[in-house]
């Protein structure tokens, strides 16, 4: 078991308030990723559930068991809450083979020669590290350090593995390996894992789901897919993604219920009473289509990146100089400055306050104009759209 609860975290270093106001539930056996840029307070929240930081507020429970209570003056030593740490940097003791590494804890633990040998053996084999056995951790490379760390902290068999930036010091190659290795060694010890990164790709592969961080608040929780397609901020939307997100204005006219931007224009059906909102949209929601199509906006080729098993295409559309990315599967030959004509997947189109950054959920309805001049256009039938004809 390993269920963590954390309630109305905050911590103060002097008059800066790093975290305020943390509640999260960490279910046993999740993989539970903390995100958020430099400087968001990711590694700060760590340190409190690894018992290495006390926060100025608030309490943790480990399998109902508390382990912090600030008002009860309550902060279980690191070492008795049954959870282990693996650093950015490895911290491996340089004097020690790889074998003497990962045993330590165990010897710590006065565990019999015979099951010590047997455990770190079994341990090392998981990790594909075992004909390293007998080296000492400047003889290996990064990579088979950072295995070691891993080794070192899963071999006393913890509820809760709490992982800082494990892989940032890896190369590129390395990294997606480790990603891969990291994600199979969760499935196969059902352990539950705290991880921080501030790789959204990293946060999106691994992931069971996504606790969001923007300047010490907790903005967003949630699986990757629904992070990615559903962001309930317009940070965490601008966060995730590669290449990111589409942006753009757009007006408001809450008189005639529509709203018109360089992207798509629609109508709905409450009154938002703002005078701009910011529509977000992924890149892959974007489509190039050759003709004027209904509902397709007429747009310049800005530039063309392919990128082997995919193409990312931006352009630029005219009037308004907003400058759209867009993704396609496959290669994609496009001349720069050539025209051509994209349309926009409403259904998977947010919209953000952008005073507020939250989401504003209206109920849309149908592309009014896809084209920037407003002409008379028919509308398409989709299962949540109704159909009918503006001018
Ligand atoms: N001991 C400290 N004293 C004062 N301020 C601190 C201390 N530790 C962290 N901070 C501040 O708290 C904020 C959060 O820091 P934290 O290390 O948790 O961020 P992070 O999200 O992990 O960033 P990064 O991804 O760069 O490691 C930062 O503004 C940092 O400067």
């Amino acid at each position: 078991m390993g269920t963590i609860k954390i309630k109305n975290i905050h911590k103060h270093f002097g008059k800066f308030h790093a975290l305020k106001g943390i509640d999260l539930t960490i279910h046993n056996g999740e993989f539970m990723t903390l995100l958020g840029p430099s400087g968001c307070g990711k590694t700060t929240f760590l340190r409190i559930l690894a018992g290495l930081e006390d926060p100025s507020e608030g309490d943790i429970t480990i399998d109902d068991k508390e382990i912090v209570c600030v008002s009860k003056h309550l902060s279980l030593p690191a070492a008795e809450r049954n959870l282990n740490l693996v650093f950015q940097s490895y911290a491996l003791w340089p004097h020690l083979t790889v074998f003497e590494n990962v045993a330590f804890g165990l010897k710590i633990k006065k565990m019999p020669k015979e099951t010590i040998k047997q455990k770190v053996q079994e341990t090392l084999e998981r990790l594909q590290i075992a004909h390293l056995s007998d080296r000492s951790p400047g003889e290996l490379s990064g990579g088979q350090q950072q295995r070691v760390a891993i080794a070192r902290a899963i071999v006393t068999e913890p509820k809760i593995l709490l992982l800082d930036e494990p892989l940032s010091n890896l190369d590129a190659k390395l990294r997606i390996e480790m990603r891969s290795e990291l994600k199979r060694l969760h499935h196969e010890l059902k352990t539950t894992i705290v991880y921080v990164t501030h790789d959204q790709v990293e946060a999106l592969t691994l992931s069971t789901r996504i606790a969001v961080f923007f300047e010490g608040k907790l903005v967003q929780v949630d699986t990757p897919q629904q992070l990615y397609k559903y962001p309930q901020d317009l940070r965490v939307a601008q966060f995730i993604g590669n290449p990111t997100v589409n942006c753009v204005e757009a007006k408001v006219n809450d008189e005639q219920m529509t709203i018109s931007s360089p992207l798509s224009s629609f109508s709905y059906k409450t009154k938002i009473g703002l005078p701009t909102v910011t529509l977000a949209t992924n890149p892959e929601n974007i489509e190039i289509v050759h003709e004027s199509v209904p509902g397709a906006i007429k747009a310049e080729v800005y530039s063309v990146l392919p990128a082997g098993s995919e193409t990312y295409i931006q352009v630029k559309v005219p009037q308004t100089k907003t400058i759209l990315s867009i993704k396609e599967m496959g290669e994609a030959l496009y001349e720069i400055g050539s025209t051509v004509w994209i349309k926009t997947n409403i259904e998977r189109l947010n919209i953000f306050d952008p005073g507020s950054n939250g989401k504003i959920d209206i109920q849309l309805r149908p592309v009014i104009s896809g084209q920037i001049e407003r002409t008379k256009i028919d509308l398409q039938l989709s299962k949540t759209f109704s159909i009918g004809t503006f001018s």
